[in-house]
């Protein structure tokens, strides 16, 4: 097993550099299936798990990809398969995004249902809701969801989400750029993952507007191309980048952060203490020698993102006063409270909010990662603890954060990376040596 070995103390400075946005390139990469004509080359792609899950999703699916220094080459120009199998999108739900495409292209899906996952029980009703509005017939059955054209093309609709959902804009959006005549979709996700998105489907060839607002029209057109695009540089990893600079006091520049994707995590930072310079290539932070506590409620963008939830818990355990998060996007996104408690965090659970009483006398001990960005909160918490942080399951970390441990021994930190037989030798020598010096 594999653990993540952090000693608390180091205040951290120097300079990080983010990577391109794991929740941008997913679903380009899911829409590179609807060229039939030429190959797309993907720029700034990061080496995470789930990139190397689509991937594979693209290649079962009949695609040829490739992956080499940042950058996937798709070539989808030969006939393409219609299903999705249970095996990958049981490993990312993520894979669902290729149904939009599949849709489009073929006029037939098949992708096996996702299920819930340890943030909650995640629905896509939504995203069916979208293709049935265009003309599909969608049916649920065997573990699978089933949709089909009539005659193999959807048709132009208008269509309004209960909530703006980022994966069922996505999804709609890539099926309706196919569609004959025109969608208009409203009420839609505004998050920058869905304007790189729209900018990649233009190059594309598709007629896509709006994106960004609260409303996408969407103009259906009778083939897409292969084009070259850069993925926007990943504004969570950039933010918990932040946090780790604000918990440890420390002068991090994050190098390629963009302030205008992050306002409310700023802002909220900012009310705690935490100072932000707008450089050239990025965003420098200064940690205060005391944080203040504040309140914090996740919302759809631009509201505080629920994907920096568990990194500003960590940060609040840290921050004098009583400080309130509520979360309003995942029904439980709570999982990593109890961990945060192993470690001596004065927190409890009210229904949607947590409260804390801080600062915590945060301490060292052996804690599993919940989720992606709980394995990222816990190591933050061990950057400030008394004594030795152990972090396992670090296949979360892996699905959103490329060589999170090397980045922030880089600026400073005391951690480590080791297989289980890697501790218990260094433990040996440990022990060699305190029986040397005694
Ligand atoms: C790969 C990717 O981009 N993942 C992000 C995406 O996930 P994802 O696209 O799954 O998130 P959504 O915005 O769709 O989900 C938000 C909420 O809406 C609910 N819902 C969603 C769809 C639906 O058809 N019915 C329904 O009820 C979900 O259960 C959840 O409670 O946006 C989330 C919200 O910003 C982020 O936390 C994820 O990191
Ligand atoms: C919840 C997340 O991702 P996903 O939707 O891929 O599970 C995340 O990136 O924090």
């Amino acid at each position: 097993m594999e653990k993540i070995i952090v000693r608390g103390g180091n205040r951290l400075s120097g300079t990080v550099k983010v990577e391109g946005a794991k929740n941008a390139v997913l679903p380009v990469i899911a829409a590179t299936l609807l060229a039939s004509d030429g190959k797309s080359v993907i720029r700034d792609v990061p080496t995470l798990s789930d990139v190397y899950t689509i991937n594979e999703v693209l290649r079962f699916l009949n695609a040829e990809v490739g992956f080499d220094n940042n950058t996937v080459t798709v070539d989808a120009s030969r006939e393409l398969k219609v299903e999705a199998p249970f095996e990958y999108v049981r490993k990312m739900r993520a894979s669902v995004l290729v149904m939009g495409s599949l849709l489009a292209r073929n006029g037939r899906a098949r992708v096996a249902l996702p299920g819930g996952c340890a943030i909650g029980s995640r629905p896509i009703d939504q995203h069916l809701k979208g293709f049935e509005a265009m003309g599909a017939t969608v049916k649920v059955g065997n573990g699978f969801i089933e949709a089909e054209a009539p005659e193999g093309k959807l048709h132009g609709a208008k269509i309004y989400l209960d909530f703006p959902s980022v994966g069922a804009t996505e999804n709609i959006m890539m099926a309706a750029t196919l569609a004959k005549g025109t969608t208009i979709l409203e009420n839609v996700a505004k998050e920058p993952e869905i304007v790189d998105l729209a900018n990649f489907l233009n190059k594309m060839g598709a007629k896509v507007r709006g994106a960004g607002t609260g409303t996408i029209r969407i103009e259906g057109v009778d083939v897409l191309f292969g084009a070259e695009h850069h993925i926007i540089p990943d504004r969570i990893e950039a933010g918990t980048f932040m946090v780790a600079a604000a918990i440890t006091g420390g002068d991090v520049l994050v190098k390629g952060a963009v302030p205008e994707h992050a306002t409310s995590l700023i802002a909220k930072m900012e009310e705690m203490g935490v100072q932000f310079i707008e450089e050239e290539e990025g965003v420098r932070v200064i940690g205060p020698s005391e944080l203040k506590a504040v309140d914090i409620k996740t919302m759809p963008h631009p509201g505080f993102p629920t994907d920096m939830q568990s990194q500003m818990m960590a940060l609040l355990l840290h921050a004098k006063g009583t400080s309130v998060i509520t979360e309003t996007v995942f029904e439980n996104r709570f999982m990593h409270v109890e961990e945060f408690r192993r470690m001596n965090a004065d927190v409890k659970i009210e229904g949607r909010s947590v409260i804390m009483e801080g600062p915590s006398n945060l301490q060292g001990a052996e804690v599993a990662a919940t989720d992606l960005r709980a394995a990222a909160a816990l190591i933050l918490t061990g950057l400030v603890a008394d004594g030795i942080t152990r972090v396992t399951e670090l296949k979360h970390l892996d699905r959103g954060y490329v060589d999170f441990h090397k980045k922030l021994a880089s600026l400073g930190a005391d951690i480590e990376r080791v297989t289980e037989a890697d501790e218990d030798m260094s433990t040996t020598e440990q022990t060699i040596i305190t029986d040397l010096n005694a």
